[in-house]
């Protein structure tokens, strides 16, 4: 009975197509996806260009309508929502990281935080005060003052983290999240987002084409032509990997 609620499938995906029409030809971006991603589960979806990754993860966001299948995500058929019922969905449900940051240059990097909490009706002191709890849990709370372009590469993709963890998401999607950062930032995010789905047991879901990225994750879901044609259990582990490595301190 334990095992049956730690494994509560969070995302569930059936007989799902996406068809996009190019001139007379009908492309087949999505061509029949079935799979279920469970609660507190790390998982990359991996493909090569043009496989169909980005279309899913669109879709699984809400952000994209399928041409036939269902979603359902949290108990929620998500295909059947309105465009209204869906932006609400979004703003309560899910987080998104991005490969470019999508920071807003105009705001210093607490603010670019706090952003997500002002749908919510909640005043500016405790949108503050929670936005620099977010900053500290990823590694940035000395730098609520800076404006994006002041930081680095991977310190403003531990913003766009924090950003995308402060409403409490029961889903964090990201896309191709360390694709401008260098080997030793992306291992830094790695850890970081490993860390987030254990301790919050949240559930994570990356887009990726870079296998090595995608060995971290609990499970990967290979997508090539818009079908699945594997999914692989177990993912290496960036905290222990790093601390062979270097000898953490504790
Ligand atoms: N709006 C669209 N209109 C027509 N075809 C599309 C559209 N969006 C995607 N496609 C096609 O659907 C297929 C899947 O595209 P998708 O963007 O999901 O791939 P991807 O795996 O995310 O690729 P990449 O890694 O390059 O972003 C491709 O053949 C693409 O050309």
């Amino acid at each position: 009975m334990e095992e049956e609620t730690r494994r509560k499938p969070v995302i569930r995906v059936s007989r799902l197509y996406k068809v996009y029409r190019v001139g007379e030809t009908k492309v087949y971006a999505l061509n029949g996806v079935d799979f279920e991603i469970y609660k507190g589960e790390f998982v990359a979806i991996v493909g090569t260009s043009g496989s169909g990754k980005s279309t899913l993860l669109n879709m699984l966001a809400g952000l994209e309508k399928p041409s036939k299948g269902e979603i359902e995500i949290a108990g929620r058929h998500i295909e059947k929502l309105t465009e209204k019922q869906l932006v609400t969905f979004r703003r309560q449900r899910v987080g998104f990281i991005f490969q470019a940051y999508n920071l807003l240059n105009t705001m210093n990097a607490i603010e670019n935080v706090a952003l997500p909490l002002s749908f919510r009706g909640i005043s500016k002191r405790e949108r503050m005060k929670t936005a620099q709890k977010f900053m500290e849990l990823v590694g940035v709370g000395d730098q609520a003052k800076h404006m994006p372009n002041q930081m680095s590469g991977g310190q403003q993709q531990r913003v766009g983290i924090a950003r995308a963890l402060v409403v409490n998401p029961q889903i964090i999607f990201a896309d191709e999240p360390t694709g401008n950062l260098d080997s030793r930032t992306t291992m830094e995010v790695l850890k970081l987002m490993q860390k987030i789905v254990r301790e919050q047991n949240q559930t994570l879901v990356m887009v990726t084409h870079d296998n090595n990225l995608a060995s971290y994750a609990d499970r990967r879901i290979r997508i090539v032509d818009g079908k699945i044609v594997g999914i692989e259990e177990g993912g290496r582990d960036a905290v222990t990997e790093e601390t062979g490595e270097k000898g953490e301190k504790a």
